[in-house]
């Protein structure tokens, strides 16, 4: 008679509580008699027997409303009055979430009830609509009654509306509902058509709610139906191209134990063979650290700040630095091994290609797992009773798959499925530590103070006559001169010299007209050049190649891809007949008047036999970007007591990327260049003998931007410069495109498209990409590229999920116009810069946004990134994004709010009011996510009224029915049927 009513399956109904602890009905069902059963947890099986002795053979109830009484049926421990039911909500939201109970009406509200069946359980999609057409779309989703015996108990549709039309701040213009018939009663075999139309005005995803209210009158209550529609308008073919090929499954994390011995094999990649003086020691991570920070399972412990403190020294001075630096290194590679455990496979098959054998590894374009050529990986046979390991070797990496080299024996076991573990690659860490170890000199270095400044001096104006600039640019602006001066005119062995100054105040271009000097002015000077990644190393080195190939080499990690390499620079590295990246040989390297490399490179250079103090001076440009031991590498890796070190950098650019929590909590976030420009002797004040100033002697700061529009520089200098900076650069450069077509407001060179896309992930890629902005990119791109005077290399598009990048340039290689053009993530053009910028900011969740979402924003989590991503724009900048989306962030709503008031504004129109003060940023965002709570809440206190929790519909009491009779004045209101 009664399905699973009496059960105390409170969990099936998807509460997150266990099975009978949560104290709300969870599990609503209906008696073949017509009546509505609940099942307490707490009132166990007692009330369902009850209930089935009471009620069995009893036949359906009557109508109570026209009735006028209760009928006798009615079970007086089904119907809990509103005060109990009052109680039971509020025992329900101290137990869980707003987001779990709004999740659980939600889903509710989805769902078909009494009979009722509702079209697009699933949701109704109107798909892609052509934008080009711009044509309404229509679609009709059906109402139907299956079940019930109408005559005896009549449900009628009292509104049906879409939820938009509810919203003052969004006026339901886009999807507008009509029904037919227009009866209000739904009875079997007369489905009701409910008309859904859309009109598109401008691209995106369109989302809305279809509200259905129904009235059932035998058992006077009131319930919802809800389905969710959207449409999506935009370029069909980019949306044919682009859309996931396999669905978003998040990726199980497998770690598997390395419980059995390992066969270690040595087959080295195609590297040419380098001749190292040295072996780099192991250095690797003390048991003991790991056992007393770590469980067993690979979590840090609760105890672990505490403990973590055995392992430190209890100063942080010159003889304990390394010590200090070298714990944190070891919880950093800790953490980023234990990362990469979580990347193992297992009963995977692999391709023998001999001698080689090819392994798939999703993700690894996207660097989820990072493998690079000679990489180990171990890979055991399953069922093998020894749990043997064999080590194999990464000779090439694709795209979607690496190619290994593993011992002979490895041979038998073709066609068997294997479990595979990726192994960390330790060679940068190994170089940190060697360096934080060497003892040569280090106070100056480290802990630089008034005692080891006896020798500096301000800079003269004789000391400036004698420089002859080779860069004019430089001779026409004092500062950089003065800088350059500075430089040059230091002692052998002085502290550590700041070149400090915002983004395209001429760093860069300073320090490299530095090194010109130095390298005219002494024969016997030898430099390198060093910057934490790749792509500012490489701009260092074009900046020098009129110096020719004989003096300026260009040192790259055989690792390296030589793709990566820009053409121009092939001549100033060194590549063996594989097109691999080779090592020079020591001779080599003590000919070059100028090696420029990523600080880890240059870790190499002691193995090849480079010794201390052979660089006179060693610069680092985008310090503020590496982690100290990072730094250290060239500098205690290779300065002697006469090496002169300078620094460059920004402290509101990007800083170091750390992966342990623990590690950054105890300091390895600071830069370098942030810690030393904390000591007295680097303070912003003029040269007072370094006791609180060191201006033009120890740090010289640039205010001068010669790179940007004053209106793209404006924002940035507001917020991160406190508008010291001074826009100088050329107006021929940028104020060129102060007229294109692009612009809603000429002269303003900023767009913000806002644009309602949707973000999706594919197969187990967490990567996230959003169709309607790379359309939109790819428009901006070609329309301008199209325009006289512009090509690939003055456009460059920046956007912070590598999923969005192969979708833009999957598109672009659709033309041969725009192939050129380069997309990368805002780490990538730290340091460089564009004519054009074009930013695609991707995350469009329009549902459930609160605070949580602001940690996967992209763009949004760092104000750092925010920054270096708006000040690469020489001439034009144009951000893409959705709005509301980005309006969560104060940093970002106030961005919007500039570049609205300045007439920069297109497509989706603004939601709030830009000329609000967002000054107070952190009280905006609290208001917001309250804000965000109390209208979550008030939505779920209307669903739970209309549709119950977590179950099937509620009775109304009495006075329900009433209220609900006079009060259907929103929506569309069904007329009387006669
Ligand atoms: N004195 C100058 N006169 C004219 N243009 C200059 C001058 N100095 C630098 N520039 C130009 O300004 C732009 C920015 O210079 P550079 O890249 O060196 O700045 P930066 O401070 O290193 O920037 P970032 O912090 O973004 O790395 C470059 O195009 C450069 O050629």
């Amino acid at each position: 008679m009664i399905a699973g009513w009496c059960y105390d399956s409170v969990s099936s109904s998807g509460c997150r509580q266990p099975p009978g602890t949560c104290k709300l009905r969870h599990d609503i069902t209906k008696c073949s008699c017509g009546l509505v059963l609940y099942t307490y947890s707490y009132e166990s099986h007692i009330h369902g027997r009850r209930h089935q002795q009471i009620f069995a053979g009893i036949q359906p109830p009557v109508s109570r409303r026209r009735t006028g009484a209760r009928t006798k049926q009615q079970c007086p421990h089904c119907r809990p009055s509103r005060e109990y039911r009052e109680n039971e909500l509020q025992a329900h939201i101290a137990t869980h979430t707003v987001q779990e109970r709004l999740q659980t009406a939600l889903e509710d509200a989805q769902r078909d009830k009494y009979g009722i069946v509702v079209s697009g359980p699933e949701g109704i999609d109107f798909g892609i609509i052509d934008e080009a057409k711009q044509q309404s779309a229509m679609v009709v989703a059906l109402v139907q009654r299956t079940n019930q015996d109408d005559t005896a108990v009549p449900i009628s549709l009292t509104k049906c509306r879409m939820l938009s039309s509810q919203r003052q701040d969004e006026p339901g213009d886009k999807f507008s509902v009509t029904v037919a018939p227009t009866s209000r009663f739904i009875r079997s075999g007369q489905p009701h058509k409910i008309f859904i139309t859309f009109h598109p005005s401008y691209a995106g995803r369109f989302e809305d709610t279809l509200e259905l209210v129904f009235f059932d009158i035998s058992q006077r209550r009131r319930f919802v139906i809800q389905r969710k529609v959207c449409a999506t308008v935009g370029d069909l073919a980019d949306h044919k191209q682009l859309a996931p090929k396999a669905l978003y499954t998040q990726r199980k994390c497998r770690n598997i134990e390395l419980d059995g011995p390992i066969k270690h094999s040595l087959r080295p990649p195609t590297w040419t063979p380098t001749k190292w003086v040295s072996k780099l020691p192991q250095f690797d991570i003390p048991q003991k650290l790991v056992s007393t920070l770590y469980t067993p399972e690979g979590y840090l412990k609760k105890s672990a700040l505490q403990d973590v403190k055995q392992f430190l020294p209890s100063s942080f001075t010159t003889p304990t630095y390394a010590q200090h630096f070298q714990t944190l290194v070891y919880l950093e590679e800790q953490q980023m091994k234990l990362d990469l455990d979580d990347y193992s496979m297992e009963n995977v098959e692999i391709k023998a290609k001999y001698p080689r054998y090819e392994l798939q590894v999703e993700g690894l374009s996207e660097g989820r797992p990072s493998v690079v050529v000679g990489d180990f990986i171990l890979i055991r046979p399953v069922g093998q009773p020894d749990k043997t390991w064999f080590e194999g070797r990464v000779h090439s990496v694709a795209m979607r798959h690496v190619s290994l080299r593993l011992s002979d024996d490895f041979n038998t076991y073709r066609g068997t499925k294997f479990d595979v573990r990726f192994v960390l690659n330790r060679l940068s860490f190994r170089r940190m530590h060697r360096a934080l170890v060497n003892k040569n000199d280090p106070a100056r270095l480290l802990f630089p103070g008034p005692e080891h400044l006896t020798m500096a001096r301000p800079v003269t104006s004789a000391m400036l006559e004698e420089i002859a600039p080779l860069n004019r640019d430089i001779g026409r602006n004092r500062e950089q001169l003065e800088t350059v001066a500075a430089i040059v005119h230091q002692q052998r062995g002085s502290v550590p010299f700041i070149v400090f100054g915002p983004p395209g105040t001429g760093k860069t271009v300073t320090i490299v007209e530095a090194i010109e000097q130095l390298l005219k002015r002494d024969p016997n000077s030898r430099i390198l050049a060093c910057t934490p990644n790749n792509s500012a190393a490489d701009l260092i080195a074009q900046k020098l190649m009129h110096l020719g190939p004989t003096d300026v080499f260009r040192l790259n990690s055989m690792t390296r891809k030589l793709g990566d390499l820009p053409k121009t620079l092939r001549k100033f590295s060194l590549t063996n007949d594989n097109e691999v990246f080779a090592m020079p040989a020591l001779e080599r390297v003590l000919k070059y008047r100028v090696v420029v490399s990523t600080c880890i490179s240059a870790g190499a250079l002691p193995d090849l036999g480079v010794k201390l103090g052979h660089f006179t001076c060693i610069f680092i440009d985008e310090a503020g970007q590496g982690k100290e031991p990072e730094i250290m590498i060239p500098i205690k890796g290779l300065a002697n007591k006469h090496t002169n070190v300078v620094l460059a950098g920004d402290l509101k650019q990007l800083g170091p990327i750390v992966h342990s929590r623990l590690a950054r909590d105890l300091g390895l976030k600071e830069s370098y260049l942030a810690r030393l420009m904390q000591r007295p002797c680097y303070g912003l004040s003029p040269w007072d003998g370094g006791v609180s100033g060191g201006l033009g002697v120890t740090i010289m700061q640039l205010v001068k931007n010669f790179r940007s529009h004053p209106d793209i520089l404006a924002f940035p200098n507001e917020k991160f410069y406190g508008n010291q900076l001074q826009a100088c650069g050329d107006p021929l450069l940028t104020k060129s495109l102060e007229t294109t077509d692009e612009l809603p407001t000429k002269r303003f060179p900023i767009v913000f498209h806002s644009v309602v896309g949707r973000d999706q992930r594919e197969s187990s890629s967490p990567s996230f990409f959003n169709i309607s902005e790379a359309t939109l990119v790819k428009k901006y791109c070609a329309s301008l590229i199209a325009k006289k005077g512009i090509r690939a290399e003055h456009i460059a598009v920046i956007t912070p999920y590598h999923a969005q990048r192969m979708k833009i340039l999957d598109l672009f290689h659709r033309d041969a116009k725009l192939s050129d053009i380069r997309v990368g993530s805002v780490e990538e053009f730290q340091g460089q810069e564009r004519r054009i910028i074009i930013m695609s900011t991707v995350r469009s969740n329009a549902e459930f946004i609160t605070s949580d979402i602001r940690r996967t924003l992209g763009f949004v989590a760092s104000p750092h990134r925010f920054n270096v991503a708006v000040t690469r724009a020489q001439a034009l900048l144009v951000v893409i994004g959705n709005s509301d989306v980005l309006a969560l962030d104060p940093l970002w709503r106030s961005f919007m709010n500039y570049i609205h008031i300045k007439g920069g504004w297109r497509g989706h129109r603004i939601s709030w009011d830009p000329k609000a003060n967002v000054d107070d940023f952190a009280e905006g965002v609290r208001s917001k996510a309250a804000g965000d709570a109390e209208e979550t809440m008030a939505r779920l206190k209307a669903l739970i009224v209309s549709v119950g929790e977590g179950g099937d519909a509620i009775p109304l009491a009495d006075s329900d029915a009433d209220e609900i009779d006079g009060g259907l004045g929103d929506g569309l209101v069904l007329r009387e049927e006669d």
